[in-house]
C-alpha cells in the first residue's frame, strides 16, 4: 500500500463560485492544489503555531509509538486553510503508518467505507475530510469500527438476511471539519483527541510565509512578509496565495524582490484592505451596517441580502470577523460591531456592542 495516498477527488469542488474565486477565501481552487502540497509541511516541528494542539499531539504520539498501537481516533475542527489535513498527514507520518484519504460526500455507500477499513493495515490513519457530511448509513456502521474495531455487515436481503461481522485490525480515524457542531453526538463521542485550530497570528504567518518565500525562490524582505502576514485573515493558505500573488507583482513591477511598499501596493491592486478583508467581507459588514442598521439580523436574511450562501458565511467568512471582534454573534442575529463601524468610518450608535476600534 503506497504511504500518504492522495485522493484528488477529496478536494471540495462544490464551493460556490464566488467563494472559492476570493483571493482571501480559506478555500482551495483545484489549480493551486499542486502548489499547496508542495508547501506544506511535513513533519511536526515544521508545522507553525497551534502550540495547544501540536504539544497535545506529540505527547499522545510518542507514546503511542512506544505501546505500539494505534493513536486514538482525532478530531480536528476548525475554519478552512488553517492547516487541518496537513497536520492529519504529518500524525500519520510521526507515526510512521500509511494514511488513506477520502471525504463525507464522497463515501456515500457502506460499502466503500468497508472497502476502505477492511484495507487498512494495522495502526493505520483513515482521514476523513468533512466529517460533518457523513451520510447516516454510513455514520452507522463506522460507530462499531471506531469502538471495537468491527464491522457489522447486511448481506443479503429480506428472510434470507443475515448480519455478518468482520474484524478490522486497529486503526486511527482523523476527521476534519470546519464545523464541529454539525457533528452527530454518538461520532463526536467516539473520538479521544478533539483538536481545535486558530487563526494564526500575525508572527506565526510570517514565518509561514518565509519558509514558503524560501522553498518557492521568491525574494522577501523582512517587512514585505510581515505586511502580507497582516493582511492574510489569520490563515496560511491565504498567506500562502497573498505570497504567490505579491511575487508576480514584484517581479513585474519592482525589482523582483518583495518589499512592504511592493507588497502593500500589490495588495491594494487585489483589493485586500489593510485589516486583510476582501470585497465579500467589506459587503457583509456594509450590508449589516447599512440594510440592517447595524443588526440584529438574521443569517438568512444577511445571505440573501449579499447573495452568498448561508454556509459560505457560517464557515467562511464570519469566523475571522467574529474573531477579529468586527461582528458579534447573538440570539436575535448578527451584530456589527463598534470596530465595524470605525472600520467604514462611521461613528456607531449609542449601545452599539464591542470594544472602541
Ligand atoms: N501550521 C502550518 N504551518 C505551515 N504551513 C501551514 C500550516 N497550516 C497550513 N499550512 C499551509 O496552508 C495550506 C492549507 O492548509 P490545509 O490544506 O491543511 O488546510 P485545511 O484546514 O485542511 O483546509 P480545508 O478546511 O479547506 O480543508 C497548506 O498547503 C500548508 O502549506
Ligand atoms: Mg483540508
Amino acid at each position: 500500500m503506497a504511504i500518504h495516498t492522495e485522493d484528488l477527488s477529496a478536494i471540495p469542488e462544490d464551493l460556490p463560485e464566488s467563494a472559492s474565486d476570493r483571493l482571501v477565501s480559506g478555500a482551495v481552487g483545484n489549480s493551486e492544489a499542486i502548489f499547496e502540497r508542495a508547501l506544506r509541511p511535513k513533519q511536526l516541528d515544521e508545522y507553525v503555531g497551534q502550540t495547544k494542539a501540536r504539544a497535545q499531539l506529540e505527547i499522545f504520539i510518542a507514546a503511542t509509538r512506544a505501546r505500539e498501537e494505534a493513536l486514538d481516533h482525532v478530531l480536528l475542527f476548525g475554519p478552512p486553510g488553517l492547516g487541518k489535513t496537513t497536520l492529519a498527514h504529518i500524525i500519520a507520518r510521526e507515526l510512521g503508518v500509511n494514511l488513506r484519504q477520502t471525504s463525507g460526500p464522497v463515501l456515500d455507500r457502506p460499502g466503500d467505507l468497508a472497502a476502505l477499513l477492511t484495507n487498512l493495515e494495522t495502526n493505520d490513519v483513515l482521514f476523513i475530510d468533512e466529517i460533518h457530511r457523513l451520510s447516516p448509513v454510513v455514520e452507522e456502521i463506522l460507530y462499531p469500527a471506531l469502538e471495537d474495531y468491527s464491522l457489522d455487515i447486511m448481506i443479503g436481503e429480506g428472510p434470507a438476511a443475515r448480519s455478518v461481522k468482520i474484524d478490522l485490525k486497529p486503526f486511527t480515524l482523523i476527521g476534519a471539519t470546519t464545523r464541529a457542531g454539525m457533528l452527530t453526538n454518538p461520532l463526536r463521542d467516539r473520538f479521544g483527541i478533539v483538536a481545535r485550530l486558530e487563526f494564526y497570528t500575525t508572527e506565526e504567518l510570517t514565518k509561514i510565509i518565509n519558509r514558503s518565500a524560501n522553498l518557492l525562490k521568491a525574494k522577501i524582505d523582512p517587512a514585505g512578509s510581515v505586511e502580507i502576514a497582516k493582511r492574510a485573515r489569520g490563515t496560511p493558505r491565504i498567506a500562502n496565495r497573498l505570497l504567490r500573488r505579491v511575487r508576480d507583482y514584484a517581479e513585474v513591477k519592482g525589482t523582483g524582490v518583495i518589499t512592504k511598499d511592493i507588497a502593500d501596493a500589490a495588495l491594494k491592486m487585489l483589493d485586500v484592505d489593510p485589516s486583510g478583508f476582501d470585497v465579500m467581507d467589506r459587503k457583509l459588514l456594509e450590508a449589516i451596517l447599512h440594510k440592517f442598521d447595524g443588526g440584529p439580523v438574521g443569517i438568512d436574511n444577511l445571505a440573501a441580502a449579499i447573495g452568498e450562501e448561508r454556509d459560505t458565511i457560517e464557515d467562511v467568512l464570519e469566523p475571522y470577523l467574529i474573531q477579529q471582534g468586527y461582528l458579534q454573534r447573538t440570539s436575535r442575529g448578527r451584530v456589527a460591531t463598534r470596530q465595524a463601524y470605525a472600520h467604514f468610518g462611521l461613528t456607531p450608535p449609542i449601545g452599539s456592542v464591542g470594544s472602541e476600534g
